[in-house]
């Protein structure tokens, strides 16, 4: 028989894996058990729409047979099998494609990363085998195929004769090595130590013939070996177990075992509900946001089992958008095993666990706010986007659920800062809860528009993220207290200042002839100190939300702010202007503008003229 090869990147995948110095090689057989797991699964799933198959609880194990004088290892399965094409397509190929252009190989240092991004499962047998053989029959047919790899180069099938519907793997052992003894893959004792540690909840039992002394009768002192079968795991899932058994390294653990990520998680929550609708939920707030999080690939949801069954991977019906990132499993007994996804969309139950659910995650991010700071700005600067977006989406549908779980960057101590927080330090006189949007806290912190809101001694909010303007209009207010930006045209707390006077008046109104319609009014400003010159912007459009949009690649290029050019009348720079003669006052006003460009980042639409403006004034 003819060997094909493995597709070009899972053979780079595999000998990264093979050659690599990982060293918990113990957990390939945790990846062999939990896909005869799921295997079993979909034979259970099979069941419920195929009349033809019944399925009893009895039938279906899982079975580890080592053998020491041919230094095998025997996986057996009573699942769903796999059929010839199959065993080609699932086991020839490695991971999901394009895994390995995401990670480059300098990164993949002890093959952990590999594992634990994108599941090399079932290849993981390599590391501790010379050679595989997977022999299955699939529950469609009637012919078993055998395949076999030394895991270098390719794969051959073969067909042979297998009774029964499942799949048999073969793992023959590697030669010990002065570094690595194979031979403890072959120890009883240390096969139901892997088992207990990694694969002790998989809900169908992990058998093994466990060698006992056991006297040789009733009256006699004399041992003698007796073999048995045993169930080696417990078989209850951790999600049904007492939440008073289980410590935090037990939950971290399933968390990998699951492959929810890569990370440790930041926090967990166990549910255990008996009400009008009885669930067993775990849910997990991850660390680092996984790679593929922001892109089309991504699907949220959780792991949906019907009594221990599970029946659809990722149920996006159990999350909002907005808390996409969480990770974790529901159990009910209520659910019916056949429901479609059609059908679990309206289903009553689901959308009552659904909004228990959402509301335990914003208890339990509301408690490490509270709590834990640390780990919330941590959680915050992973995932604190994905709020924002939920404060901003569906027309702000979602705000008041939100609204407290934000952070923005603070003047205040410079760290970050709830909307309660802010509130609660607003001194008396102080109506308004102010912002500043700009790239960075740095360049924000610098804007001349800031000056006097922060001489008032107001605490402003530093918003640098795209989104963070956009929420912040969606919210309007925070607990009656409005949002005001420090660039608004409408931004008024010097009421002692006087009207601006009439000639003054008649100085801006040439200004803004000279200037046409790049901006819609030429304005004494009320905010200024030091600074001569700031653009601010009438209206809903500020001009931060304007280079948001405009950098977008749907067409937002008409949406505009409308720009007003505000002076400070105080400066020594107005004086000049008072004095120009027309040429001058129209070159002052071109070069005042540009700057007044430049402090907002906005890109010159001349730099070639600005320079040599600016040339003509030095001369
Ligand atoms: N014992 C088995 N019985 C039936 N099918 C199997 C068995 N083992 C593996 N497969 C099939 O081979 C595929 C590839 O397995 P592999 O372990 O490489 O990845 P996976 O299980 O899909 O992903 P992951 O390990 O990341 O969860 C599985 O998806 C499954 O379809």
């Amino acid at each position: 028989m003819t060997k094909i090869p493995f597709q070009a990147e899972s053979q780079r995948l595999l000998e990264l894996m093979i050659n690599s110095i990982y060293t918990h090689k113990e957990i390939f057989l945790r990846e062999l058990i939990s896909n005869a797991s799921d295997a079993i699964d979909k034979m259970y799933y099979r069941a419920l729409t195929d009349d033809n198959i019944t399925f009893n609880r009895e039938d279906y194990y899982i079975h580890i047979q080592p053998n020491k004088e041919e230094r095998t290892l025997t996986i057996t399965d009573t699942g769903i099998g796999m059929s010839r094409e199959e065993l080609e397509n699932n086991l020839g190929t490695i991971a999901k494609s394009g895994s390995l252009a995401f990670k480059k190989e300098q990164e993949i240092q002890d093959g952990h990363d590999i594992i634990g991004q994108f599941g090399v499962g079932f290849y993981a047998a390599f590391m501790i085998a010379s050679e595989v053989t997977v022999t299955s029959r699939s529950v469609d047919e009637t012919q078993a195929y055998a395949w076999t790899s030394d895991g270098t180069d390719g794969f051959s099938i073969n067909p042979v004769d297998k009774e029964t519907i499942g799949t048999t793997i073969v793992l023959k052992l590697k030669e010990n090595s002065e570094d690595e003894t194979y031979d403890e893959y072959l120890e009883e004792h240390r096969l139901q130590t892997i088992v207990k540690k990694y694969s002790d909840f998989i809900g169908y039992p992990i058998t093994m013939n466990v060698t006992t002394q056991q006297p040789k009768d009733e009256e006699s002192d004399d041992m003698v070996e007796v073999v048995e079968t045993q169930t080696i795991n417990s078989m209850i899932p951790i999600w049904r177990k007492n939440k008073s058994e289980l410590t935090k390294e037990d939950y971290e653990q399933f968390y990998q075992d699951k492959r929810y990520g890569f990370d440790t998680p930041l926090d967990h929550v166990h549910i255990s509900v008996d009400g009008a609708v009885r669930y067993d939920s775990i849910l997990y707030i991850p660390e680092n946001v996984p790679f593929d999080y922001y892109s089309k690939e991504f699907e949220k949801g959780l792991e949906l089992y019907a009594n221990g069954v599970l029946i659809m991977e990722k149920c996006s019906d159990l999350l909002p958008d907005y808390f996409s990132f969480v990770k974790g499993l529901v159990d009910s007994e209520d659910l019916s095993l056949n429901i479609s996804r059609e059908m679990l969309q309206h289903d009553r139950q689901l959308q009552l666990i659904a909004k228990n659910i959402k509301s335990k995650i914003k208890s339990q991010l509301k408690t490490m706010q509270k709590n834990d700071r640390e780990r919330y700005v941590t959680f915050y600067e992973s995932f604190g986007r994905q709020l924002k977006f939920g404060v901003y989406s569906d027309f702000g549908m979602n705000k008041k659920d939100l609204e407290d779980l934000l952070l923005f960057y603070s003047s205040h101590e410079e760290k970050y800062t709830s909307l309660l927080e802010y509130i609660d330090r607003m001194p008396e006189e102080q109506t308004a809860i102010y912002y500043a949007t700009g790239e960075s806290v740095q360049r924000i912190k610098k804007l001349p528009q800031t000056e006097m809101v922060a001489d008032k001694g107001f605490e402003i909010l530093y918003l640098t993220e795209d989104i963070d303007e956009f929420a912040i209009k969606m919210l309007e207010n925070y607990k009656e207290k409005p949002f005001q930006s420090v660039s608004s045209a409408d931004l008024d707390f010097n009421e002692d200042q006087e009207e601006t006077n009439d000639d003054f008046k008649e100085l801006f109104n040439k200004m803004k002839e000279i200037l046409g319609n790049k901006v819609s009014d030429v304005r004494e400003s009320k905010r200024l100190k030091s600074h001569p010159v700031v653009l601010a912007a009438d209206g809903e459009i500020t001009i931060e939300m304007e280079k948001v949009l405009q950098s977008m690649p749907d067409n937002n290029q008409q949406v505009k702010a409308d720009k007003v050019l505000e002076i400070n009348a105080k400066h020594e720079v107005f004086t000049k202007l008072q004095h120009a003669d027309e040429e001058t006052l129209a070159l002052y006003t071109n070069v005042l503008y540009n700057q007044a460009l430049l402090i907002e980042g906005l890109p010159l639409e001349d730099p070639v003229a600005f320079s040599q403006d600016v040339c003509k004034v030095m001369i």
